[in-house]
Order: C-alpha cells, then structure tokens, then sequence
C-alpha cells in the first residue's frame, strides 16, 4: 500500500534524496517527466495537439520537461507560460533552455486551449500555499472551459496537497500523474474530484526516509 504524504514530507524525502543521497533534482525531473510522457504516450487520448500550461516554478519545469520529450515522440505540442518570470525555478529556466533547441513554442496564448486536443496542466504542484489569484486563476478556468481531457502533473492546480481543499479555484483534471508517493490532498475533500485517476510514478528513485 503506497504511503499518503504531505507537501513537507514530500519536500523532505526530494532535499534528502538530492542533496544526502546526491540524485541531482534535475534527474528527478526528467524520471517525473517520462512518467507523464509514458502515460500520455500509453493512453488513447488525441495527442494532435498537446497544449502545456505552465506556471515557473518546478512543476512547471516539469511540463516543459514533458513537452520537449512529447516533441522528441513526434507529438505536435506548445507551451502556454502562466505567472511571474521573476519566480523562475532554477530548474524551469534549465528546461526553458533545453527547450528552445527543439524549437518548442514556449510563448503560446492561452487561446491555444480553443484548438488542444490534450492539456498538460503544470502551473502548481507540492509548493501551492496561498489562495489561487491573478493569471493562474485565469488559466485554471480557462482549462475547466475548454471541455478538453487534462492530464495534472503531480498535483491538480489549485488543490491544496495536505487538506484536498480547493485554494480559490482548481484545475478538474481527468488524471493526475503524482510522482513517488500519493498526497493526501488526492485522496480527500475535492482531491479525488479535481484529481481524476491518479497514476502513482513510483519508481522515481526519491527516497524514501521513514
Ligand atoms: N517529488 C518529486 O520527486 C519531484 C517533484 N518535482 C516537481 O516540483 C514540484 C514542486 O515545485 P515547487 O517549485 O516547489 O512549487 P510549484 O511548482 O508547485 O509552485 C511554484 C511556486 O508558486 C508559488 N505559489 C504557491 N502558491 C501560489 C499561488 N496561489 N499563486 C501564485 N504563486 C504561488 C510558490 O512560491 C511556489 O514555489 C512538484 O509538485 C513536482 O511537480 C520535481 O520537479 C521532480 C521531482
Ligand atoms: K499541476
């Protein structure tokens, strides 16, 4: 039975595994991100055109992750960045880099969502800690709006990884690929809701210090 955690545990067990154990975080990213490839690339949703929505901080250095290895499988996809550039993750600006050679559209309008066939929500996973406001909130109900299937990178945006609460507003994902243990905030109050099917990726290599 895969152990339910909080943000904090969750944060504890990736600061152990990259700066005790010394797995470098961007290799959990890329082992986080395959899994979201793998289990785009092994469903049966419409993947003529992937739209990424990504907020600047890991998680969405995850989606920019998943969208350079949607493009290097040959799926037609662009990202739609949300927030404020000024947070840039270390991580996000690495992708965003990485990206940019695999000639990636990572400035798309929100408008792409009119036209996606699949939406990769990556705009806030483990680090949500305030009510939703401002341009997330807008992307999130731009995402709700669009009818179309949306796969949640870790965590469906706006839903509070420890209570299942929605912090404003939160995106209503189909599935929801969670990386190493389950959240309790999936499992409870709007969590299961919001979350859709969860998909554990639990063989990340995050360790696990009990
Ligand atoms: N667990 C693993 O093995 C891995 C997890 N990864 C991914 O990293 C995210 C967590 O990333 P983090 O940068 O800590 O936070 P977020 O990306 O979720 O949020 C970004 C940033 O946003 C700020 N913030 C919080 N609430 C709000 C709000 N309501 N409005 C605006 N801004 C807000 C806050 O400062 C956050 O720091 C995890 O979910 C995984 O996707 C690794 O990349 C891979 C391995
Ligand atoms: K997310």
């Amino acid at each position: 039975m895969n152990k339910l955690v909080t943000a904090s545990e969750m944060k504890h067990f990736d600061s152990y595994t990259i700066n005790t154990i010394g797995i470098p975080s961007l290799v959990l990213m890329e082992r986080a991100s395959l899994a979201v490839r793998d289990f785009i690339l092994n469903s049966n949703y419409d993947l003529t055109n992937v739209v990424v929505v990504a907020g600047y901080g890991n998680n969405g250095g995850d989606g920019l992750c998943v969208a350079r290895l949607l493009k290097i499988a040959g799926v037609h996809v662009s990202v739609v960045p949300v927030g404020n550039s000024d947070h840039e993750s270390v991580e996000h600006a690495t992708q965003s880099k990485i990206c940019q050679y695999y000639q990636i559209d990572l400035n798309a309008k929100l408008a792409a969502l009119e036209h996606a066939t699949l939406v990769v929500d990556a705009i806030f996973g483990i680090g949500i800690d305030r009510t939703v406001l401002g341009a997330q909130a807008t992307a999130i109900d731009k995402i709700n709006q669009s009818n179309t299937p949306v796969i949640a990178v870790d965590m469906p945006s706006g839903i509070n990884t420890d209570t299942g609460e929605l912090m404003g507003t939160a995106v209503k994902a189909t599935a929801t690929v969670t990386f190493a243990f389950n959240k309790i905030g999936l499992t409870i109050v709007a969590g299961p809701t919001y979350a859709g099917n969860v998909t554990i990726a639990d063989d990340m290599g995050t360790y696990d210090i009990a």
